[in-house]
């Protein structure tokens, strides 16, 4: 069940205001679970990746679910939809009284506040600890910001991201962006909350899916094998890869906004844990954290979650075997079990 926060005005890092920010948010745990929550030693939060919800037992059934490493019968787990997401929380989707989407009228947002609303939220719900916090991709570096913001946090769980957005993250984002802008400039501005799916948001997400896949996975799937029925649009018969994303590219146009698109890869975009924090910050860090690198992930390649690990205090560094590329967290849930749970008993989350 989705609850709602009304967490009032927001200050942003750039020090813009977000009037009236609205959290969506979602709980799961047992009557028990829920009353040793008072003590923190069981709170699990769950941070989405850039297109996620707060629903986390629908995307991440392989670890969040009775009897998964992430327990509601044993852990009061919280998932909230992320500032500038278009499922719930307040973003550029978000529509103002007389009925107008916020658009260009949503500030720029970083990671950081991101994680500052959590806090908030976490606040507003009376929990001092949380024991774990989760997240793959934009979810891990939410995350990683809570922890670095609250010192709240202890144990971090943290997949296929790395400790900034290096110029070949960047770059990615923007060429998105750039397919995104290219169809709004040709249709002017910003959108009636009834406008068609944007194609330049479906653009973007075909070049995304490029990215959070792997080619050994596009050759087993796709291979040569033209599309038995249609055309691609030089007349020649489509290959089946080409039909997938174009397939997932309208698929995301239909469900998602793209000014969030925008906002949360320009968010991405300003992620490092280093900014605007002196050395000493890093260093304070209690949290226990496993940085999980995947093996054929093309996007944030798994140096970036070793670097990760060496440069917090309590680190540690395990890798992925999958070939399903930067997904793998979303996907490959068999293998992203086994190679969390030691860490888990570890670090006495788990008995
Ligand atoms: C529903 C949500 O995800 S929103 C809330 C949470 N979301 C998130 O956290 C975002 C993360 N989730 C995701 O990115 C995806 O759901 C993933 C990574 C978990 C799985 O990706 P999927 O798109 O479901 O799987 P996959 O990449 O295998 O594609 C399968 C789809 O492509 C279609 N497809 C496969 N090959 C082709 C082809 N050649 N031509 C056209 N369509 C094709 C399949 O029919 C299937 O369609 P469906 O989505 O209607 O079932
Ligand atoms: N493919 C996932 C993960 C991106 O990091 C999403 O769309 O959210």
């Amino acid at each position: 069940m989705t609850h709602t926060f009304h967490a009032g005005a927001f200050i942003t890092e750039a020090g813009d205001s977000i009037p009236d920010v609205t959290v969506a948010y979602q709980t799961w745990g047992s009557p028990e679970a829920r009353r040793r929550a008072a003590s923190g030693e069981n709170v699990v939060l769950v941070c989405h990746a850039l297109t996620g919800d707060a629903d986390a037992a629908a995307w991440w059934p392989g670890l969040v679910g009775p009897g998964r490493i992430i327990d509601p019968e044993r852990h009061l787990v919280l998932c909230a939809n992320a500032l500038g997401s278009c499922y719930g929380t307040t973003g550029p989707g978000t529509l103002d009284a007389s009925g107008r989407r916020l658009g260009s009228r949503f500030p720029r947002i970083s990671v950081r506040d991101m994680a500052r609303l959590h806090a908030r939220l976490l606040d507003h719900l009376g929990i001092g600890r949380v024991a774990l916090a989760a997240g793959g991709s934009m979810g891990g570096m939410q995350a990683l910001e809570l922890a670095l913001e609250t010192d709240a946090v202890d144990r971090l769980l943290l997949i296929g991201m790395g400790a900034e957005h290096a110029p070949w993250q960047i770059g990615i984002s923007e060429a998105q962006r750039l397919s995104i802008r290219a169809d709004r400039l040709w249709r002017g501005g910003d959108f009636a909350p009834e406008a068609p799916p944007e194609a330049g948001l479906a653009a973007a997400r075909a070049m995304a899916m490029m990215l959070y896949r792997s080619p050994a996975l596009y050759a087993e799937r796709f291979g040569r094998r033209p599309q038995a029925s249609g055309a691609a649009s030089d007349g020649a018969a489509p290959f089946q890869v080409q039909s997938y994303l174009r397939y997932q590219g309208d698929k995301l146009a239909h469900r998602f906004d793209a000014g969030s698109y925008v906002a949360l890869t320009h968010a991405m975009d300003s992620y490092d844990i280093a900014r605007d924090r002196a050395p000493e910050a890093l260093e304070a860090l209690t949290a226990e954290a496993l940085c999980v690198g995947i093996s054929s992930d093309l996007l944030y390649p798994p140096e970036a979650s070793c670097d990760l690990a060496a440069r917090l205090p309590h680190g540690l560094y395990a890798e992925l075997d999958s070939a399903f590329g930067h997904d793998a967290f979303l996907i490959d849930f068999e293998a992203l079990d086994a190679l969390v749970r030691p860490f888990l008993h570890d670090t006495g989350f788990l008995p």
